[in-house]
């Protein structure tokens, strides 16, 4: 992870691949998600037209989210130049191949590059998709240079999974995606990041005030709150980017949304940081892909 002294009034953190990422995500993932449905989700659009609207240039999309084409249409339909744009894709799915899976993910949402693509999860039948971690990586790695990926990664890798994959790298994974928040910190994973240069990204960066609460850090927070001014969501989010990570939230709120980006514009100062971090480890809790993490 980045230095925490860094990350004052940045707005994006350098990937070792080159370029920067922006701190803050607006995700398509979970409230935005269509499940089989073939028609254009009309309120995914508003929602993504309205946070690029409104200032987000960093959109989290999947493959599994159903929504790529909702995505592209509100990315073309903002107006913003897709240069100032950070898109990021994830395979899942068709991890049998990732480069197949990208040409389909690239004609949904219309553009010609990703600045980010993953592989979303490890947890597949290697056996039944016909393709190892260490495949797959190879085949990421063809994407990168092909330049269809302006950088490549991973999500809800662990350790054992990331040395697999540096075992067989030329191109180490620029981000690792997991759930990142006061109640799962996975300090021997981060700083397993922090040693080989891979980016923390936080999905899940509010569960202490939302599936995680009531918790021991619901006085902390309340507090911090006064003292900044700032919202119980915006502690959270500040918390994980003073952390070193990218926060990826998402809301179909536009206050939220304003709420969310406010973010770039204060920093906590670094006994509260470890306040939070402290406390924090008094409560363990995961909320996603509860059946295939393996602690
Ligand atoms: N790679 C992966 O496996 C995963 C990636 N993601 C990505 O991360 C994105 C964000 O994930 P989330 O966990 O939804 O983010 P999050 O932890 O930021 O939660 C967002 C939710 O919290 C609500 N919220 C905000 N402030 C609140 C408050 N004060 N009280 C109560 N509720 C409040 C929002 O309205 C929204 O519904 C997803 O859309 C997706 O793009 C999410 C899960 C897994
Ligand atoms: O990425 C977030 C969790 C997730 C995994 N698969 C799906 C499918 C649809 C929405 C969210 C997710």
């Amino acid at each position: 992870m980045s230095d925490i002294s860094e990350t004052k009034s940045l707005s994006s953190f350098p990937l070792s691949h080159g370029g920067s990422i922006p701190i803050v995500a607006y995700g398509l993932g979970t409230a935005n998600y269509k499940s089989g449905r073939s028609d254009l989700d009309k309120a995914v659009i508003a929602d993504t037209k309205t946070a690029i609207k409104i200032g987000f240039t960093h959109l989290d999309g999947a493959e599994v989210y159903g929504n790529e084409e909702e995505l592209g249409i509100s990315i073309r339909e903002s107006g913003i130049p897709r240069s100032q744009l950070f898109v990021t894709t994830k395979v899942h799915k068709s991890i049998s191949s990732p480069k197949n899976a990208l040409t389909t993910s690239l004609e949904k949402l219309g553009t010609e590059y990703v600045n980010l693509y993953l592989i979303h999860a490890p947890f597949w039948d290697e056996k039944e998709k016909g393709i190892t971690i260490e495949a797959a990586w190879q085949e990421m790695e063809e994407i990168y240079r092909e330049g269809r990926a302006k950088a490549i990664g991973v999500s809800n890798f662990s350790i054992p999974e990331l040395k697999r994959i540096a075992d067989v790298a030329k191109i180490q994974p620029a981000v690792n995606q997991i759930e990142y928040h006061p109640y799962l910190q996975s300090p021997e994973l981060v700083a397993y990041h922090r040693q080989h240069g891979i980016l923390t990204a936080a999905y899940g960066p509010l569960v202490p005030i939302t599936k995680g609460a009531p918790g021991p850090l619901d006085d902390l927070i309340t507090n911090l709150s006064e003292k900044y001014s700032k919202s119980p969501t915006q502690i959270l989010l500040r918390w994980a980017i003073d952390m070193g990570a990218v926060a990826i939230t998402t809301s179909s709120k536009e206050w939220r949304m304003k709420e969310a980006l406010e973010v770039s514009s204060f920093k906590l100062d670094s006994e509260d940081v470890e306040n939070i971090r402290k406390i924090g480890t008094q409560k363990q809790r995961r909320v996603f892909w509860t059946k295939n993490f393996k602690d």
